[in-house]
């Protein structure tokens, strides 16, 4: 019986096998931040040993980090105390670091796969469950806890539980102003937050083909919301355009090699997957969250949800502590919904085709009074691409704040997070409570969305800017 591409990626990478025992895979990739990573060095010193393959590791500063005056001493003293101890460690143990102020710093899944060093086929982990993010290449990528970021450090091997394959095909085309982040919102609110608990899904069909690096990476990174161990997406011919030519990406003769091997990477024609889901891209609309998980979202043209109408009762339950947390009405067009602060940035929507949406719709355009816009690129390299193109000229026309990179306001580690009530559309991929700031209340949106809401002030897509129409979404 054929295989699908995860099984094929798993198999290259076995380097033991045992009856009775998780397969032993070797990693090809390990990435480090400074938030899950000091208690395995720690545990590195007390047992005497070594980082295995430095030249297969890499770090740098992100959730810690500030996005204004990075030159000064940092301010909070456990950020500070956690960037310290990354910089001491990977310098104890020769890991290469790109710190804070670094031209290749940024977040740790938008630096990898710009470095090139994210490619079809590896294996990648990182002591982060958005490592799903890399699997848009191909390539077999899920977040590991501090014990085994110890192992792979000590030893470059990873011992793996079996998984179940998933297949999300994404069939048509998106329509006009539907983009990635509203597929993979849809995807999630359709299979739930559990739904691909124990699987690495596989996304495919016409509109997943259609996608650039950036929007599957969007896709991907969020995989994780649906409870998957990762997601992936075959490679294709742009993959390699992405790739070619980056720092770390094979060059020549090695080049040829590798696309000859990536092009294999496909799920073999008559491999069965052990569940399969369709979506018809045509239904989908312009999609954000009304709860406080992922998976607790609507098209925009929707009204909060009455608890009542869950028939699970936990979901209902989940609902109603959502909409009191959230300070929302059931029936409540989700339109209604005025805003205070608008994020763009993190690994889900911090690139700069994510930064060129929403620049677009702010061309020309300002900041609704009494909104706060952060716009904060993913990463240095983001950086310096958008002020080659103005972009950031955009941004501080319009009224928002240009950052420098970093997580910034996905999570509440660093100085940019919400008040106690505050509310924001955010680009991010997390709005559990507290997400972004104790009491901060989050709506999951994409960069177009975003940009919309920022200018109205409230949730709001690109065609309530114009008299553009739109679908209203399933
Ligand atoms: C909390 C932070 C370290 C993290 O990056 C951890 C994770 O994704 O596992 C997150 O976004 O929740
Ligand atoms: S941007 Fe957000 S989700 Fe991504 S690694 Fe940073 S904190 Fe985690």
């Amino acid at each position: 019986m054929g295989r699908t591409l995860a099984e094929k990626v798993w198999d290259d990478h076995v380097v033991r096998r045992a009856e009775g025992e998780p397969d032993l895979l070797f990693i090809d990739l390990h990435l480090l931040h400074e938030v899950t990573s000091p208690q395995a060095f720690d545990g590195l010193r007390k047992n005497g040993r070594r980082v295995r393959r430095t030249d297969l590791t890499i770090a740098t500063e992100d959730h810690n980090t500030p996005t204004l005056d990075i030159d000064k001493p940092i301010a909070d003293p456990v950020s500070r105390t956690q960037l310290e101890t990354l910089r001491k460690n990977c310098s104890d143990f020769g890991v290469r670091l790109h710190p804070l102020g670094d031209v290749e710093q940024g977040v740790v899944h938008v630096v990898g796969p710009q470095l090139g060093l994210t490619q079809p086929g590896m294996t990648v982990v990182c002591g982060d469950s958005h490592t799903s993010t890399h699997g848009a290449f191909g390539a077999l990528a899920f977040g590991i806890g501090t014990s085994q970021v110890e192992h792979v450090l000590a030893t470059q091997t990873l011992p793996m539980a079996p998984f179940r394959t998933m297949a999300v095909t994404v069939n048509g085309e998106l329509p006009e102003g539907v983009t990635a982040k509203d597929l993979i919102l849809a995807i999630i609110a359709r299979i739930g937050t559990g739904g691909g608990q124990g699987y690495v899904i596989e996304y495919r069909g016409e509109a997943i083909e259609k996608l650039s690096m950036e929007a599957r990476m969007t896709i991907c990174n969020m995989s994780i919301e649906a409870g998957a161990r990762a997601g992936m997406i075959a490679p294709d011919e742009t993959t390699f355009a992405y790739l070619e030519g980056r720092e770390h990406a094979p060059k020549g003769a090695d080049w040829d090699a590798a696309v000859e091997y990536w092009r294999t990477l496909r799920t073999d024609e008559g491999a069965v997957f052990d569940h399969e889901v369709v979506i018809e891209a045509s239904e989908l609309a312009p999609f954000v969250t009304w709860g406080t998980n992922p998976g607790q979202g609507a098209p925009l043209s929707a009204s909060v949800p009455d608890p009542a109408s869950f028939a699970d009762p936990s979901e209902k339950l989940a609902a109603e502590n959502a909409l009191k947390y959230m300070g929302l009405t059931a029936g409540q067009p989700l339109r209604e919904i005025a805003v205070d602060t608008v994020f763009v940035g993190s690994c889900t929507n911090g690139r700069i085709e994510d930064l060129r949406a929403a620049a677009a719709l702010l061309k020309g355009r300002k900041v609704a009074d009494g909104v706060r816009m952060l716009v904060v690129p993913g990463s240095v390299r983001v950086a310096l691409q958008a002020v080659e193109e103005g972009l950031d000229k955009v941004f501080t026309e319009a009224g928002a704040e240009w950052r420098h990179a970093g997580c910034s306001m996905c999570l509440g580690m660093n100085p940019d997070q919400l008040k106690p009530g505050e509310r924001s559309a955010s680009t991010s991929n997390r709005n559990f409570e507290g997400r972004q700031g104790k009491g901060g209340r989050t709506h999951l949106v994409s960069p177009q969305v975003a940009a919309a809401t920022a200018v109205l002030g409230h949730l709001a897509s690109p065609a309530d800017l114009s008299d553009a129409t739109e679908p209203a979404g399933v």
